[in-house]
């Protein structure tokens, strides 16, 4: 890059090529905006700067027009000096030629950053915010420190902009506060928080950011392995084919989510890659590179957890009948995972094709169940909207209300549902078959209306009300009390398995209806 000709002591200029131009001055605002930009820019041109310099200088520039050269003179420090020399520069277009080399480096710096990022992911992005920058006084370092609280603070989950220009980095640029953000950041995903401290610090040192879309195939099966990955966002797919097309024909493919690692075998020694693994959405990933892979001892790892899930193989029953061998097979076809307390495992592994193995801890299972088809929910449901009784609603606030265990599966609970509504309309229906209308009913004062329903109606609903029925086997039924819920059916322990009856049967005997997997804190094999 043409970099500081005017720093030099003694600079010859020939521009017999470029036409001086007479170019009309730039306004004294952006002359100094410019200045200003680029002092502060990294590349430290200062060439305004240049012309404070220490030294005695001479500049050789072409008279206008096209004339023989002439020497300017001027002695560095004297402002009429320097107002002379800008004023001739100026003049004969070497002022217009400086600012046209500096906007190229700009856009040549600017084009060698946007190539950093070119690799398969551009930058989030953030949110514009007005947010706080706060600072405050370092003893020990006696300095003052600047903090961004955006800089680690990410759109919906997303990989935030601070850390990506982090792991943009090479890692021996990367500071200790920097790797320590980083390992920070990482810790929301589970595999990498299995890893002991001294290892999270390596990996946050090495580690690079990925993103890819929708289809694109991570790592192919059979080829070399040269990463290891960590998924920050999205979800993945596990195949057997090569091109990974067959993952969004199967109903139920193999995924990977946020928090999960995948292509650690395929770094192990001579090893190729034992599946393909594409992504189903946008995914985010950080990604080790082979070679600080085993630099960094993490073959040993993915080697200490494959013995783990072959000797626990090796204790259960199951297996008693296998050689080692064989037993060894089976080793790679699985990770081990961790879930916490009330962490929602499987949604339905009646449904997937999983095979589950409880190494640690255990799990409820959870079957659901549709109550809209069963005849005596159906029953209940209409004697609550019945006002012929004078019962008070309260009698159902008396039933013990389901424990909040994890909010997806939570439904809300039908006895502490206002069915205040419902009632009006059913009322409303009867009165207009009796030929009624509602509201004399309410004036009468014989009416068999519960005591509780008059005033909650009157003052809550002064108009018609309609809701939507739904149909049941059984006759209609209002939208909102069309529900199911999770009912425990059985809790597994450690050393059994979830899902090999089912796997095992014909289709025609297996049981079809959903059933859900919910850690109680458990490690497991899938
Ligand atoms: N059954 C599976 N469940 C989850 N991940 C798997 C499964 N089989 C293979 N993988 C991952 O997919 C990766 C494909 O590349 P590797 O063989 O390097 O490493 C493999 C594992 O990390």
């Amino acid at each position: 890059m043409i970099a500081r000709p005017l720093k030099l002591p003694e600079v010859e200029f020939r521009l017999p090529e470029v036409e001086p131009r007479r170019v009309g001055r730039l306004p004294v605002v952006e002359v100094k905006t410019f200045a200003e930009e680029l002092s502060s820019s990294d590349e430290q041109l200062n060439w305004f700067g240049d012309v404070d310099s220490d030294e005695d200088w001479n500049v050789v520039v072409p008279e206008v027009p096209m004339e023989p050269l002439e020497v300017f003179k001027h002695r560095k420090g004297t402002s009429r000096g320097k107002m002379k020399f800008w004023r001739n520069i100026r003049t004969l277009g070497l002022y217009q030629l400086a600012l046209d080399i500096i906007t190229m480096i700009r856009v040549c710096k600017m084009f060698r950053q946007g190539l950093k990022g070119f690799r398969e992911y551009q930058i989030i992005e953030a949110a514009h915010r007005t947010h706080p920058i706060f600072s405050f006084w370092d003893k020990k370092k006696q300095g003052r420190i600047t903090f961004d609280t955006l800089d680690f603070i990410a759109e919906e989950g997303h990989f935030p902009p601070r850390a990506i220009q982090i792991t943009q980095k090479k890692p021996s640029w990367r500071t200790e506060q920097e790797i320590q953000s980083l390992c920070n950041l990482l810790q929301v995903m589970d595999s990498y928080r299995n890893y002991d401290e001294p290892l999270q610090m390596l990996l946050a040192k090495v580690t690079r950011f990925e993103r890819f879309g929708r289809r694109r195939v991570i790592v192919k099966k059979g080829q070399r392995g040269n990463s290891f990955y960590f998924i920050y966002l999205g979800t993945v797919a596990v195949t057997d084919d090569e091109d990974g097309s067959s993952a969004f024909l199967d109903p139920h493919p193999t995924l990977l989510h946020k928090g999960s690692c995948f292509g650690e075998m395929g770094l192990l020694s001579t090893a190729v890659r034992r599946a393909t693994v594409v992504c189903m959405e946008e995914t985010e990933f950080l990604v080790v590179d082979r070679e600080d892979f085993l630099a960094n001892q993490l073959d040993e790892e993915v080697q200490k957890e494959s013995h783990y899930r072959f000797s626990f193989f090796r204790k259960l029953d199951l297996f008693s009948s296998w050689p080692d061998e064989k037993l060894w097979k089976l080793v790679p076809m699985g990770k081990v995972e961790k879930f916490a307390y009330g962490q929602l495992i499987t949604k339905d592994f009646a449904d997937s094709s999983f095979l589950i193995f409880i190494c640690k801890g255990s799990c409820e299972i959870l079957r659901l169940v549709d109550l809209a088809s069963s005849l005596s929910y159906y029953k209940w449901i209409w004697q609550c909207l019945e006002l012929i009784d004078d019962r008070p609603l309260r009698a159902h606030l008396k039933e013990p209300y389901p424990e909040k265990r994890f909010k997806e599966f939570q439904i809300k609970s039908y006895p502490l549902q206002d069915f205040t509504a419902l009632k009006l309309l059913h009322l409303q229906k009867a009165c207009e078959q009796e030929g009624t209308s509602l509201n004399e009913r309410f004036q009468d004062p014989e009416n068999t209306l519960p005591k509780i329903m008059g005033p909650k109606i009157r003052s809550r609903f002064p108009y018609p009300i309609k809701c939507s029925m739904v149909n049941t086997k059984f006759g209609e039924l209002p939208k909102e009390a069309v529900v199911g819920v999770y009912m425990k059916v059985h809790t597994v322990e450690e050393g059994e398995t979830v899902g090999f009856h089912q796997a095992f049967l014909p289709g025609a005997q297996r049981d079809l209806r959903p059933m859900g997997l919910m850690s109680l804190g458990a490690e497991l094999i899938r």
